[in-house]
């Protein structure tokens, strides 16, 4: 698990551990792990490769200038452009002229970028505020003309730790060094993006870290430890059986997929509700099919509602009549444009909402940008209002769920990491639906169910035959699953 924490909570904690080690320890520290991290990218030749840092004025730069001492004393080129010459890092520049590097100010930066292996984006790291100044955002974009691999300190310059929102210019790496905790930034674009490769450096931080991290992400161990498993006595409703009210006989295609999608996410069985039930069936014989209200399909543990839905009154007595069961309800698509945020809150039993950019605009009342300049607040402000499970889709999928516990009175947040642009494809998100309704009617825990839901999609969007689409992904499901989770 990525657990990730806000800039202030991140100082607070490297007060306390600073105030227990001699004066630069943590700095020392940080810049072993970044010397390491670039001496690896220049193999084999490190000795004669030439190296700019671009240096801001904090810390960020004095980590950049250490870490160029250690790559000058092993017989590496580096040159420190200074962008404010007299605040530079003062340990840090004797500790690279004492190595044999150099130091440059702004004016000559392109010509000696241009002609570098390595830039070191030393300008901004937690202490940056808004995007890059003037004289940051030049030798930051030449690196990227001049196509030269950039390093980051800490964070990519440029953009916002806490949130992960860019505001003007900002640092494209290729590789981040961030130290002691992972930001929440670097795992939400469009930070994320801009961070490339993101490596961790210990430096000692974990035990002053507070239990409750900002913001989560999912690795394959913990994707794995939450797979339903069937034991020996399990029946169909002990596996969960799931209701899907989806498709039209405009979109008929929207129901097979969601039913695929929880057929192969496990559930024990899965009732199909609508007027898509002869497709359905005919792709999977294993369906109960039904064409009345969801409300009279049978028992069910959860239902998804929305996908291939169609507008109109119709769809909408369709989404109340599966809203007033008391199981869990996922609404997606066409279901998401007829729900009322009192309505939900009133429900007893837990809603999951899964929206697109657009969608979550709608839902806010703002612009899709909005939304996407601003995924983390967005997500939030999202399950708090409606009182539901949030998992806004998108290159990285953010999951949010409602009430205390996290930052602001706000709940847990998880992001996403396995997706890949290749599943924004038609289809895509009703499979989604399906295999987070199968995980919901299996027992588990809304946010667990969206977050594994998404982690499983997106390890099934890459391992689909290149170009994936929807009924691909499906068909990767148990691929994936069994690779996560060898069969007993
Ligand atoms: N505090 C610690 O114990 C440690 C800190 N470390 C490093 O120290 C960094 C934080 O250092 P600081 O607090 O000095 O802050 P930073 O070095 O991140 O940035 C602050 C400086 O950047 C300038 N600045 C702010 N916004 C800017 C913008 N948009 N464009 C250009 N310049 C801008 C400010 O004027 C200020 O001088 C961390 O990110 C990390 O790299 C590491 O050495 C590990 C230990
Ligand atoms: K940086």
């Amino acid at each position: 698990m990525r657990t990730a924490y806000r800039v202030e909570t991140v100082r607070a904690a490297e007060r306390a551990l600073m105030a227990r080690l001699p004066a630069g320890t943590l700095m020392a520290r940080a810049a072993a792990g970044l010397a390491a991290a670039c001496a690896e990218l220049l193999r084999p030749r490190l000795y004669g490769a030439r190296v700019v840092l671009l240096v801001g004025s904090g810390d960020n730069g004095g980590d950049a200038l250490y870490a160029g001492a250690r790559l000058a004393r092993r017989g590496a080129a580096v040159t420190a452009v200074l962008l404010n010459e007299e605040r530079a890092h003062p340990g840090g520049l004797a500790a690279l002229r004492a190595a044999g590097g150099r130091a440059a100010g702004a004016a000559g930066a392109e010509r000696l970028i241009a002609r570098a292996r390595l830039v070191v984006d030393g300008i901004t790291g937690i202490g940056g505020r808004g995007g890059l100044r003037q004289d940051a955002a030049g030798p930051a974009a030449a690196a990227a003309e001049h196509g030269v691999p950039v390093v980051a300190v800490d964070l990519p310059s440029g953009v916002d730790a806490d949130t992960g929102e860019v505001h003007g210019a900002a640092v494209r790496a290729a590789l981040t060094v961030t130290f002691g905790a992972w930001k929440p930034g670097l795992l939400v674009d469009p930070a994320r993006a801009l961070a490339g490769e993101v490596r961790l450096v210990d430096i000692g931080l974990g035990p002053e870290l507070p239990p409750e991290p900002d913001l989560v992400a999912f690795d394959d161990a913990d994707a794995a430890a939450l797979l339903p498993r069937p034991e020996a006595e399990s029946d169909k409703y002990r596996r969960g059986v799931i209701g899907i009210a989806a498709g039209s006989a405009r979109y008929p295609g929207a129901a097979v997929l969601t039913v695929g999608g929880a057929l192969r996410g496990g559930a024990g069985a899965v009732r199909y509700a609508g007027p898509a039930g002869g497709g359905v069936i005919g792709r999977y014989p294993e369906t109960l099919v039904s064409e009345g209200r969801p409300s009279e399909a049978g028992r069910v543990q959860a239902w998804v509602v929305g996908p291939g839905l169609g507008g109109g009154p119709e769809a909408a007595a369709t989404v109340a009549d599966v809203l007033a069961a008391d199981v869990p309800v996922l609404v997606d698509a066409d279901g998401l444009h007829s729900i009322d945020p009192e309505r939900l809150r009133a429900r007893s039993a837990p809603t999951v909402l899964t929206p697109h950019a657009g969608e979550a605009a709608a839902l806010l009342g703002t612009s899709r940008d909005r939304v996407e300049s601003a995924r983390l607040a967005s997500v939030s402000e999202l399950a708090v209002r409606y009182g539901a499970v949030a998992l806004l889709k998108g290159s990285t999928t953010l999951i949010a769920e409602p009430g205390p516990g996290g930052p602001e009175g706000r709940g847990r947040v998880l992001a996403n990491t396995t997706g890949t642009p290749w599943l924004a494809t038609a289809g895509s998100g009703d499979v989604l639906s399906g295999l987070i309704g199968a995980l919901l009617a299996a027992g588990l825990a809304p946010l667990d169910a969206a977050a594994l839901g998404a982690h499983l999609h997106g390890l099934a969007g890459r391992a689909a035959p290149v170009p994936p689409m929807a009924s691909t992904v499906t068909e990767a499901l148990p691929g994936v699953w069994a690779a996560l989770s060898p069969r007993r």
